[in-house]
């Protein structure tokens, strides 16, 4: 099991906020300062120079999602956090941004972080807590299947290839 955190600033809507749900039961640990996010964890960052990859399994201990609203977002002072990381392709599955790639809510980032450092188990007890968190698995059950089993994040970046060109 790896510990999930989440930076959240309040900027999303309360009501569709996926870290609120995952607190509520008792899954993620939420900080309200950037500064209280460990140097050492998983930074899910879209913008991040590198991808995840099964590599990192060695050394990832916590896994951290910026939950805020993608209108704000802001990724430019995060120098600090070494280890971030962009998610390769994948698609959502929330009602919000059904279909489209790479933006996801922070509960479908943090499941397909888990997947592809092979905590499947605690992906599906993450997602399971929303109506269509099941359906994220679905939807992209071929590409996670070959992103947990690449050796790195270059064959990642292979493997992405064949999704999108
Ligand atoms: C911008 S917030 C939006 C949160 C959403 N309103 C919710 O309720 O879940 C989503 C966060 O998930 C992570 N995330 C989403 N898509 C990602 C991707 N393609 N690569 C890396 N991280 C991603 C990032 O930490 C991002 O800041």
């Amino acid at each position: 099991m790896i510990s999930l955190i989440a930076f959240r600033d309040n900027s999303c809507d309360p009501k569709k906020c996926t870290v609120k749900k995952l607190e509520k039961f008792g899954m993620i640990n939420v900080v309200k300062k950037i500064t209280q996010v460990p140097k050492t964890t998983l930074l899910l960052d879209p913008t991040a120079e590198y991808v995840i990859s099964p590599a990192d399994k060695k050394w990832v201990t916590s896994i951290t999602a910026l939950d805020c609203s993608w209108v704000v977002l802001d990724t430019t002072n995060l120098n600090p956090w070494k280890n971030r990381r962009a998610l390769p392709f994948l698609v959502a599955a929330n009602p919000v941004n059904f279909g489209k790639p790479f933006t996801l809510t922070s509960v479908e980032a943090l499941a397909a972080a888990l997947v592809i450092l092979g905590e499947k188990e605690q992906a599906v007890r993450i997602l399971e807590k929303f109506n269509w968190g099941l359906n994220f698995l679905k939807l992209n059950e071929e590409p996670l299947e070959e992103y947990a089993n690449a050796k790195d994040s270059a064959e990642m970046l292979k493997v992405q290839s064949e999704y999108i060109g």
